[in-house]
């Protein structure tokens, strides 16, 4: 894998082409053959001057929710900024592509660029619907035909992990600390940089990805593997047992406090010290020695009853009268609301008897295979867990692993097209269309709403028909409170044209937009579709089209 410049923009500024730094593998050539071979189709064809408008959207939203995040846009942005073939892609073509290609078509390609191309598109981190366009994209065909494979890859992925982290973090609520440990078990190594990058977006409050932290300044986090544990056998094998206590800075015996903390422990806790593991004993306490200020340990190796718990209790009291406070622990297997309800037990009854009252906070971390219904059934028993790690079903979402956006050409030279289907839902909505968001006095989003752009747009408190798209009889009249103009202006003469959010904002945007979401559209089970309508003029306009367009057939 080639990437020349893996590297996150600087967000909040208006990005210069200086700037523009983007992963190496996003670049015109990323794209899938039948582009370019149109696109030579288009140019003999002497199309090089007629302009088009494509609409990216999605039929269905993902996991059998009512809703999605939209997230991808800025590096659909970068893409633009940097389109270009290079003389190596040229070279690349002129083998690849079959023989007889005039050589001038050639010579198009390596001066083509996106500045001709207008983007139109829904803030990044906003909930989105299907059949709404999420971006509108309009310039000279061949160029906007060759942008459709790659925005299309820049946007489902990420919008589908986006959208999945969301859910993950409402089923786990807002006090609960999600961590993203995706990256082993990711779709290789851009699949799981991206599962980062957008679960972060999503509402997971960091990950274990060291490259993901430092490329777009995510907060990094981790424990340890149960090979740290296992690797020692015996205390014999400790090479050091001294930690300097913080606040004397005499060095003292960690083991020696930690052995004594545990023949007082196995009391109060009734376990055998001979039951508990000793190396365990050894590979926590040559842990704390390395981390003293940040003493996380896996606790599950052996027997979280009849060793961890013992263990992890006697380092960080050991650790305390050195003048350290220990972070807490994490269970990787076994019955998860059990045993954080133990563990937790276990330390209110260590912070009574030790006067440790800090001991009851302690930070209970869990992970092994979760999912969204894990979390809802772990809700349901009643947990103590304060941190869910997320690797395997997060970042391959498990429940659904592909957002199906397309992206479909609607307008061309001035003049509507339609893609008839006899699946009515895969009828395209055809035309430069706008769209809004309607919502109510209490803020609530009530209807998507598209119009024909040569509409005005509806009007805070003025009645609105609102039509199905497909369906004659349902209707419905709305008096909004509040109209958004879901689209912006975001590319236009070869610039970024809006001030672009960090990640950060855009993380924070998805909350912002998914209150204004009703509850019932954000259950988990059989959520309650949102709706989304075009005017009157948009229903007639598609419904005369689709009757031109259409043959008439025979029965004979
Ligand atoms: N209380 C619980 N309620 C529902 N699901 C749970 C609960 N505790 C754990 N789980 C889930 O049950 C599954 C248990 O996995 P598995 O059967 O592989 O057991 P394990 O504890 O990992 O076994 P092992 O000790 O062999 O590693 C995991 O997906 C875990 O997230
Ligand atoms: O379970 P996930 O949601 O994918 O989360 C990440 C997992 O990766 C680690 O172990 P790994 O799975 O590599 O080994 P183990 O489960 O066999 O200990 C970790 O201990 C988690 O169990
Ligand atoms: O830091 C951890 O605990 C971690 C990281 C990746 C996978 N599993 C666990
Ligand atoms: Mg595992």
């Amino acid at each position: 894998m080639n990437h020349r410049e893996l590297s996150c923009s600087a967000g909040g500024q208006f990005m210069d082409r200086g700037r523009m730094n983007q992963n190496g593998v996003v670049q015109p050539l990323l794209t899938d053959l039948y582009q370019i071979t149109m696109a030579y189709a288009y140019w003999k064809s002497d199309k090089t001057d007629d302009t088009a408008v494509f609409d990216l959207f999605f039929r269905n939203n993902p996991f059998h929710g009512e809703f999605t995040i939209f997230a991808g846009l800025e590096e659909c942005l970068k893409f633009l900024d940097s389109f270009h073939y290079s003389q190596s892609d040229i070279e690349y073509l002129k083998q690849t592509l079959p023989e007889g290609i005039e050589h001038e078509f050639f010579e198009y390609l390596g001066n083509l660029t996106a500045r001709d191309v207008t983007l139109y598109a829904i803030d990044e981190g906003t909930v989105a619907f299907p059949r709404v366009p999420i971006i509108k994209i309009e310039g000279p065909l061949i160029i906007v035909q060759l942008l459709e494979t790659t925005l299309l890859t820049l946007v489902n992925y990420a919008s589908l992990m986006a959208t999945n982290a969301a859910r993950y973090r409402m089923v786990a609520g807002k006090h609960v600390k999600l961590l993203e440990f995706g990256l082993r078990r990711a779709q290789g190594p851009d699949g799981g940089l991206s599962a980062s990058k957008y679960s972060y977006t999503g509402g997971f409050d960091g990950t274990s990805n060291v490259l993901a932290g430092k490329l777009f300044n995510i907060p990094v986090k981790g424990t340890h593997a149960h090979a740290y544990i296992t690797s020692f056998s015996s205390i014999g094998e400790l090479k050091t047992r001294l930690l300097k206590h913080k606040q004397t800075g005499i060095m003292e015996d960690l083991l020696e406090h930690a052995v004594r903390h545990r023949a007082m422990l196995s009391h109060l806790l009734d376990v055998s010290t001979e039951e508990s593991s000793e190396g365990e004993l050894a590979a926590m306490v040559s842990y704390a020695i390395a981390f003293p200020d940040g003493f996380m340990a896996l606790v599950d190796t052996y027997d979280v009853k009849r060793s961890g718990l013992l263990n992890f209790s006697a380092v960080a009291l050991a650790l305390n009268d050195l003048g350290y406070h220990a972070l807490g622990i994490r269970i990787d297997s076994g019955d998860l609301a059990y045993l954080s309800c133990l563990a937790r037990e276990t330390f209110e009854k260590v912070a009574e008897r030790f006067k440790v009252p800090w001991f009851n906070k302690l930070t209970i971390v869990a992970s092994n295979d979760i999912n969204e219904d894990t979390i809802l059934s772990l809700n349901e028993q009643g947990h103590k867990i304060d941190c869910f790690g997320i690797g395997t079903h997060l970042v391959t979402c498990q429940r659904q692993p592909a957002l199906g956006c397309v992206y479909k050409l609607v307008e061309i030279n001035g003049q509507p097209r339609i893609k008839l289907s006899q699946d009515v839902e895969k009828v395209t909505m055809p035309g430069n269309k706008n769209a809004y968001r309607l919502y109510s006095a209490d803020g609530h989003a009530l209807i998507d709403l598209l119009q024909k752009v040569s509409e005005p747009p509806p009007a805070v408190g003025q009645k609105v028909l609102c039509r199905h798209p497909f369906q004659e009889s349902k209707r419905a009249y709305v008096i909004p409170s509040h109209v958004e103009s879901l689209y912006k202006v975001y590319w236009k003469s070869g610039k970024i044209c809006q001030q672009l959010p960090t990640l950060e904002q855009v993380r924070e945007k998805v909350q912002i937009s998914l209150k204004t979401l009703r509850n019932d559209h954000k259950r988990t089970l059989n959520p309650t579709p949102y709706k989304v309508a075009v005017s009157d003029n948009l229903y007639n306009f598609i419904h005369d089209l689709w009757l031109q367009n259409a043959p008439i057939g025979e029965l004979s």
